[in-house]
């Protein structure tokens, strides 16, 4: 084959892969996808576990962080590797330029969707707890995922008991009208439709953290995410 068929050949190849890899069709042209020796399944081997994604959603104060900290403990007690990305952090770097209106909070769930993407490549079992308002963006997350790994935990706590709890003094701050557009006051929270585990209150009493991390555990063990 010539120069010009290898080429040819060759860019086909890393198109196929990078539509397969990435969400959206890259703006800039003339670029390449570069595949490595070492891969996703030998990374996997390396670490004994599937790499994953747990994408908890929820209101405020409905105990996101708390459970993906409880969660992230519990799978390094059992000698599994995993990453938190917690919304608020991500806002003191990565997402530092991104504010709340509709347009910010898409890219800040775009970017994470992409990170936790990365994790998940790298082996790992990443643990992604943002409020993540919109259906649409979730799915789009669920979609650069290949099937089953990724895991979305709904933390579905009324409002009245996010309120109530206000750990930041956020919801006063909103009701007062010092903070504009907060979620579930005055901009809108979109439920999932069909999310892989829902934690809901039974008879005013939410479920423990440390209850409700072994029920994602479990989950992840039945599905084969805790074995290489
Ligand atoms: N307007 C408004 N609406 C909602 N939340 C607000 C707002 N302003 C600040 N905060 C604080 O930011 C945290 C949510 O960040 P996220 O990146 O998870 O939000 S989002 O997914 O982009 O909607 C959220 O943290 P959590 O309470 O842990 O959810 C709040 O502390
Ligand atoms: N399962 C739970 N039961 C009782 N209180 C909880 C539970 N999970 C979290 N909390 C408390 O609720 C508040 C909000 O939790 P947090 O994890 O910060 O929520 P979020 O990240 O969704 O804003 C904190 O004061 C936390 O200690």
């Amino acid at each position: 084959m010539g120069a010009e068929g290898l080429r040819a050949g060759t860019e086909m190849v890393v198109e196929e892969k990078a539509s397969e890899m990435s969400s959206t069709v890259p703006k800039s042209s003339n670029i390449f996808w570069h595949d490595c020796a070492v891969g996703k399944a030998d990374r996997q081997k390396l670490l004994k576990q599937k790499g994953c994604v747990v994408w908890i959603t929820g209101l405020s104060g409905s105990g996101k962080s708390t459970l993906a900290c409880t969660l992230g403990r519990e799978l390094h007690t059992r000698g599994k590797l995993a990453y938190v990305l917690d919304g608020d952090n991500l806002r003191h770097g990565l997402n530092k330029d991104l504010g709340f209106k509709a347009e910010d909070r898409v890219e800040n769930i775009r970017r994470v969707g992409e990170v936790a993407k990365l994790f998940a490549d790298a082996g790992l079992v990443c643990i992604a707890s943002l409020i993540s308002p919109y259906r649409r963006d979730r799915e789009a997350c669920r979609a650069l995922l290949s099937d089953g790994s990724f895991v979305e935990v709904f933390l579905n706590m009324s409002l009245e008991l996010c309120e109530a709890r206000d750990p930041k003094g956020l919801y006063k701050l909103a009701r007062a009208g010092k903070i504009k557009g907060f979620t579930g006051i005055d901009d809108p929270y979109e439920a999932p439709l069909n999310c892989e585990i829902e934690i809901k209150e039974v008879d005013g009493v939410c479920p423990t953290p440390s209850d409700t991390a072994g029920q994602v555990v479990t989950y992840l063990a039945e599905k084969g995410f805790l074995h290489e």
